[in-house]
C-alpha cells in the first residue's frame, strides 16, 4: 500500500504549506512577556538583589502584597512577629524592606546625623495626603529635614517640661473631673477605653485650643471625637494604598462618601477650633499655640496658617488615642497582676493627700514610673514600626550598607517581647526596670533596656512625650489613689487577638469601680 506523504509539498495545499496557524496569538505573545518579565523581577529579587542576602519570607522578598494581606487584615503586627521569632533579628519583610528588633539598630535607623552617618527619612506610607490641608504639611508628615527642623524648633517650648509644669491645674482640672465619673459609675461595669479617652481628648483639646470638649462631663464622645474613631480604620487603609499604583482613582471611586465626610469633619473642626483659638486675646495661660505665637513673634522660623491646621489634627490624633491606649493597656496588666497592683497602690495611697500627689510627687514615685515603663514594654501603644526611608546616597545599619530608599523600621511590638532582648518578654514584671530591686537582678543583668524606645528617637521622636508621661502619671496615679478596680469576665482576655491598623484597634475593656477601701 502506498504511504501518505506527509511533505507539506507533496499532500498540503500551499496556503496550509506556510502554516501560520503554529505562530503563537499576538495575546499569547503578550502573556508569554508578561510570565518572562514576572519570572526575571521574580529571579531578581530573590537572588541579585542588594536585599537578598537577608532572611525572610519568599513572598515578601518577592512582592509587597505580602505585607499589604496582613496589613489590610489588621494582623500585620503578628506576621512581622512571626517573622523575626522564624528568621530573627534581621528580616526582609518585602522587596525593598527590612525589619528589625536589635537594640543597636535604634541609633542607626531613627537616630541622629553623626559623622559620616546620615539621617534616614521619615517613610509617609501611612501619613495622610497633605492635599487636606492645601499641601501644607505638619511636623509628622513634613519630609524635608530642614523645614521639619523648623517646625519642631518652633513647638520645642510648648512641650517642655516648663510649659508642662504651666499646664499642671488645667490638667489637674480633667483629672478631677475624670475621678468625678468614675465616682459616679461605681459598681456598674464601665469600658475603661472610653474613661481614658474621654480624658486625654479633653486634655489635648484644652492644651492646643483653650477649650473642653466635654467628654467627661457628659459621658459621651463630642461628635469630633466620634467622627475621629469611625474613620480611622479606614483612614490609614487608604493612605496606605493609595501608594500603590493606579490605587488612589479606584479609592477615590469606591470609598463611601460618608467616609470621606467623616475625614472631613475631622479637619473642619481643627481649623476651626484653631481659628477661635488665634482669635483670642485672653489666654493667659502659655498654651501650644500661645507659645509658637510667642516663638514667632521672636522672629524664629514662620508657620504658615496651613501647617497650623495639618498640625493642631496631629495633635488631637498622634496625642490622645495614643495615651489612652497605653492606659488601657496599664489596666488590664494591672487587673490580671494583683501583686503588681498592690505593689502600686500602696506607693501612691502612702501619699497623705490628692493635693499631694502633685506633679513632682508623681515623678518620684518609683514603682508608678517602672509600672507604665513595664506596660509601654509589653502594651506598646505603637506596636508597628515607625518606618524610615535610607537616605539618599545609601546608609550603615548594623554595619550594612543599604541602599537609598530602602524602607527600614523596628517593630515595637516585636523588639519589646524578644527573648534576645528581654528576660521572660511577655511576663508583667515593672521590678525590672527597678535596677536596686537585687531580687530582680536576673532580669537587670539580661534586659537590653537600651534599645527601648516606645516613644521612638532621633530628631523624629514623639513630640509630646513628656506631655504623655505627665498624663499617665497623673491619671493613673489619681484613678488608683482614689479607687479599686476589678477586671469584669468579659474581659478576662483583653489583651489577646486585637487587630492592629498602626495603632490597636481596641474592643471594649469592661472593669468595675469601687471606692477605695481604707483597711
Ligand atoms: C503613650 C503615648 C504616646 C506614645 C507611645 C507616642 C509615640 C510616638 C511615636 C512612636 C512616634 C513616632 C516617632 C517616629 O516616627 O520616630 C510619635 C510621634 C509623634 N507624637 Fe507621640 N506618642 C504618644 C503621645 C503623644 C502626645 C501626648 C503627643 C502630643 C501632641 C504626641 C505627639 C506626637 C507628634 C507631633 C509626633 C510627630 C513628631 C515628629 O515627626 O517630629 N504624641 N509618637
Amino acid at each position: 500500500m502506498e504511504q501518505p506523504s506527509y511533505t507539506a509539498s507533496a499532500s498540503m495545499p500551499n496556503s496550509a504549506a506556510t502554516a501560520p496557524r503554529v505562530l503563537p496569538s499576538l495575546p499569547i505573545l503578550l502573556l508569554c512577556a508578561v510570565f518572562v518579565y514576572i519570572a526575571s523581577v521574580c529571579v531578581y529579587r530573590l537572588r541579585f538583589h542588594p536585599l537578598s542576602k537577608y532572611p525572610g519570607p519568599r513572598l515578601a522578598a518577592i512582592t509587597d502584597l505580602a505585607f499589604a494581606y496582613y496589613f489590610l487584615r489588621g494582623t500585620a503586627v503578628d506576621w512581622i512577629d512571626e517573622q523575626h521569632r522564624r528568621y530573627g533579628p534581621i528580616v526582609r519583610l518585602g522587596p525593598m524592606r527590612l525589619g528589625y528588633t536589635s537594640p543597636e539598630a535604634v541609633k542607626d535607623i531613627v537616630g541622629h546625623q553623626t559623622g559620616n552617618h546620615k539621617a534616614n527619612r521619615r517613610n509617609l506610607l501611612f501619613s495622610q495626603p497633605n492635599s487636606m490641608f492645601d499641601g501644607h504639611n505638619s511636623v509628622f508628615n513634613e519630609e524635608n529635614d530642614i523645614l521639619h527642623r523648623q517646625q519642631r524648633k518652633l513647638f520645642t517650648n510648648a512641650f517642655s517640661d516648663r510649659a508642662l509644669s504651666a499646664q499642671e491645674s488645667m490638667i489637674q482640672n480633667y483629672v478631677d473631673k475624670l475621678v468625678a465619673l468614675m465616682r459616679k459609675s461605681a459598681g456598674a461595669p464601665r469600658d475603661a477605653v472610653k474613661l481614658w479617652n474621654f480624658a486625654t481628648f479633653d486634655i489635648m483639646a484644652d492644651l492646643a485650643f483653650g477649650e473642653s470638649l466635654g467628654n467627661l462631663e457628659g459621658d459621651e464622645y463630642h461628635p469630633w471625637v466620634a467622627s475621629m474613631f469611625a474613620g480611622f480604620k479606614l483612614g490609614v487603609m487608604i493612605s496606605y494604598l493609595q501608594h500603590w499604583p493606579g490605587m488612589s482613582l479606584l479609592l477615590d471611586l469606591i470609598t463611601p462618601k460618608s467616609a470621606k465626610e467623616e475625614a472631613m469633619v475631622h479637619v473642619a473642626n481643627s481649623n476651626n477650633s484653631l481659628t477661635k483659638r488665634l482669635e483670642r486675646t485672653d489666654v493667659e495661660r502659655p498654651d501650644i499655640w500661645g507659645l509658637v505665637l510667642e516663638k514667632q513673634k521672636k522672629g524664629d522660623a514662620q508657620m504658615s496658617r496651613g501647617s497650623m491646621n495639618a498640625n493642631s489634627n496631629i495633635f488631637m490624633m498622634a496625642g490622645t488615642e495614643t495615651t489612652a491606649t497605653a492606659l488601657c493597656g496599664l489596666t488590664c496588666l494591672l487587673l490580671k497582676n494583683p501583686d503588681k497592683m498592690k505593689k502600686l497602690v500602696d506607693e501612691v495611697r502612702a501619699v497623705p493627700s490628692k493635693e499631694e500627689l502633685n506633679g513632682l510627687k508623681m515623678r518620684h514615685l518609683k514603682y508608678l514610673g517602672a509600672v507604665i515603663e513595664e506596660g509601654l514594654r509589653v502594651y506598646p501603644a505603637v506596636p508597628a514600626a515607625n518606618l524610615r526611608d535610607i537616605a539618599p546616597g545609601g546608609n550603615v545599619i548594623m554595619g550594612d550598607h543599604l541602599p537609598e530608599k530602602t524602607v527600614v523600621g523596628i517593630s515595637h511590638w516585636s523588639a519589646f517581647h524578644s527573648p534576645l532582648n528581654f528576660h521572660n518578654p511577655d511576663a508583667f514584671v515593672p521590678e525590672r526596670w527597678i535596677l536596686d530591686d537585687e531580687e530582680y537582678k536576673e532580669y537587670h543583668d539580661f534586659d537590653k533596656r537600651h534599645g527601648f524606645k516606645p516613644f521612638s528617637d532621633g530628631p523624629r521622636n514623639c513630640l509630646g512625650k513628656n506631655l504623655a508621661y505627665y498624663e499617665l502619671r497623673a491619671l493613673l496615679a489619681h484613678a488608683v489613689w482614689h479607687f479599686d478596680f476589678e477586671l469584669c469576665p468579659e474581659s478576662e482576655n483583653w489583651l489577646q487577638g486585637q487587630k492592629t491598623w498602626q495603632l490597636w484597634d481596641k474592643p471594649e475593656l469592661m472593669i468595675r469601680i469601687k471606692e477605695r477601701s481604707y483597711e
